[in-house]
């Protein structure tokens, strides 16, 4: 529910908030759920992670500032290999990509999805084996497909006519037969916002299922005979908690390969169900765990391959979200603190709308407590909003912090992770922050933080 839908007034402090969100008990404590593992609040009241407290951490390595928990994201890495064993686990890249990431995700035994020339080459570049690479996109240019064939990934996700035969004609120039899934619109209306679901009939993404064009897809390929069609790939959309929408898929792009068998005599071996999987923002969220999602997902595609008297496929995922995203929390200082009067506080932090565009283009909800200390004040309904020209540059809509919060002070914003550095911005031209991954009490800078040379290097007029 959205803040404005919900219009509930809190009548002890008199300010706006969403009907759901109610005053803590403990304005200090730390909701696990949407905090990375290893973060607690230590004897002096400052959050630390990995060891580490945030203070020496603003101290080190300045605000703005991503905190990467990395034993909570080699955590979750291995959550979902240990639950989908058996299965491909590609770690979604566009969620949030770079080297250390890579590694990480490397060592942990996933798969990585790409989905653009930039992606590819910082994975080429971890030395990411590129048979385990998947590559996406619905509109990827002659180039980027010549470096993939030319790289060796492992899948090319194709999207578009036009791209099978660019592909087609590539491969043969190349001499290559790479392998290929075919993406599929299964026409579901993934319960999450608009504009980050994609299997729906009026979108960009992939071949439309309903309408014949990914049955005609494979058709082409497999009569071509150059691109070694491996399977089909459903992607339903983000932030996706009911798994009902993934049932939904699966039973129809089952029914899909069971048409191809029965129209071509191929059984296709590989069967890509995307990602999307949703993670908490607030306490609100309430998101299954990775051996949940893998039950579920399972046991439909192997009741519907049954149906249908299919072999059940090798099954992959693309998790990215639920990956990184509950893996890293945001470090901000307070810059001001406004109470408008009888209407809501506004507390002012070093960044915004640069470092986390998803609250001004998804109205989506985040969470937030005091950092560097812990306080005996009543908790206050604030708004955490950022330092840009722009009345929409929230952070977290609507937060209980202590009424004390002051300049100075640290607000860590959990469930950051994926989706913020990945898609933050120089508006202002506000430098991008870093990203610092901490582990066993050491914290180490894995993408630096943006400085003005760097915003001045690109103008070069
Ligand atoms: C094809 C594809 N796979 C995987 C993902 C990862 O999604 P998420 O980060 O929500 O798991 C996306 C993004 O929505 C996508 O478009
Ligand atoms: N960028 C979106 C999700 C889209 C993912 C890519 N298809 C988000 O922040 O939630």
């Amino acid at each position: 529910m959205r803040a404005h839908e919900a219009g509930a007034l809190h009548g002890d402090l008199g300010n706006r908030g969403p009907a759901w969100l109610r005053t803590p008990e403990d304005v200090n404590a730390l909701v696990p759920q949407l905090w990375p593992r290893t973060v607690t609040r230590a004897a002096d009241g400052s959050l630390q992670v990995g060891g580490v407290s945030v203070t020496d951490l603003a101290a080190d390595h300045g605000t703005p500032a991503y905190f990467l928990d990395e034993d909570d994201l080699r955590a979750r890495c291995r959550d979902f290999a240990a639950a989908f064993a058996g299965a491909d686990v590609y770690y979604a890249g566009k969620s949030f990509l770079c080297k250390a990431v890579v590694r990480v995700v490397e060592e942990e035994g996933l798969f990585l999805d790409v989905c653009s020339g930039g992606e590819l080459a910082v994975a080429l570049a971890a030395g990411f084996p590129p048979e385990r690479l998947g590559f996406h996109g619905n509109n990827k240019s002659v180039s980027e497909l010549r470096r993939a064939l030319e790289a060796g990934v492992g899948r090319i996700i194709v999207d578009s006519f036009h791209e099978i035969d660019r592909l087609s004609e590539l491969s043969r120039e190349l001499g290559k037969r790479p392998g290929v899934l075919v993406r599929v619109t299964v026409g579901v209306e993934a319960h999450t916002h608009e504009f980050i679901a994609t299997a729906h009939e009026d979108q960009k993404f992939g071949f439309s299922l309903a309408g014949g064009a990914a049955f005609a897809a494979c058709a082409r390929i497999l009569d071509e005979d150059v691109l070694d069609l491996r399977g089909l790939h459903s992607h339903i959309g983000s932030q996706i908690f009911d798994t009902s929408g993934f049932e939904v898929a699966a039973r129809r792009i089952v029914e899909l390969q069971a048409q191809i068998r029965d129209a071509r005599g191929v059984e296709l071996p590989e069967l890509d169900l995307g990602g999307g999987f949703g993670i908490a923002y607030t306490t609100q969220d309430d998101p299954s765990t990775p051996g949940d999602l893998a039950k579920r997902i399972n046991k439909i595609v192997e009741s519907e391959c049954e149906l249908a008297s299919l072999r059940v496929p090798h099954l992959s995922i693309e998790p990215g979200r639920a990956i990184v995203g509950p893996a890293v929390f945001t470090l901000y200082q307070v810059g001001t603190v406004k109470d408008v009067d009888g209407i809501r506080t506004y507390v002012s932090v070093d960044g915004g709308m640069s470092d986390n565009i998803r609250t001004a283009l998804y109205d989506a909800s985040y969470s937030a407590t005091l950092a560097n200390r812990s306080s005996g004040a009543e908790p206050m309904l604030a708004r955490v909003v950022g330092k840009h020209c722009e009345s929409g540059d929230i952070v977290v809509k609507d937060e209980f912090l202590p009424s004390d919060v002051q300049p100075g002070d640290l607000v860590a914003v959990p469930g950051t992770g994926a989706y913020c550095r990945s898609m933050a911005s120089n508006y202002n031209h506000v430098p991008r922050p870093p990203v610092v991954a901490v582990r066993d009490g050491a914290a180490r800078v894995i993408v630096r933080r943006e400085t003005e040379d760097d915003l001045l290097a690109l103008d070069v007029g």
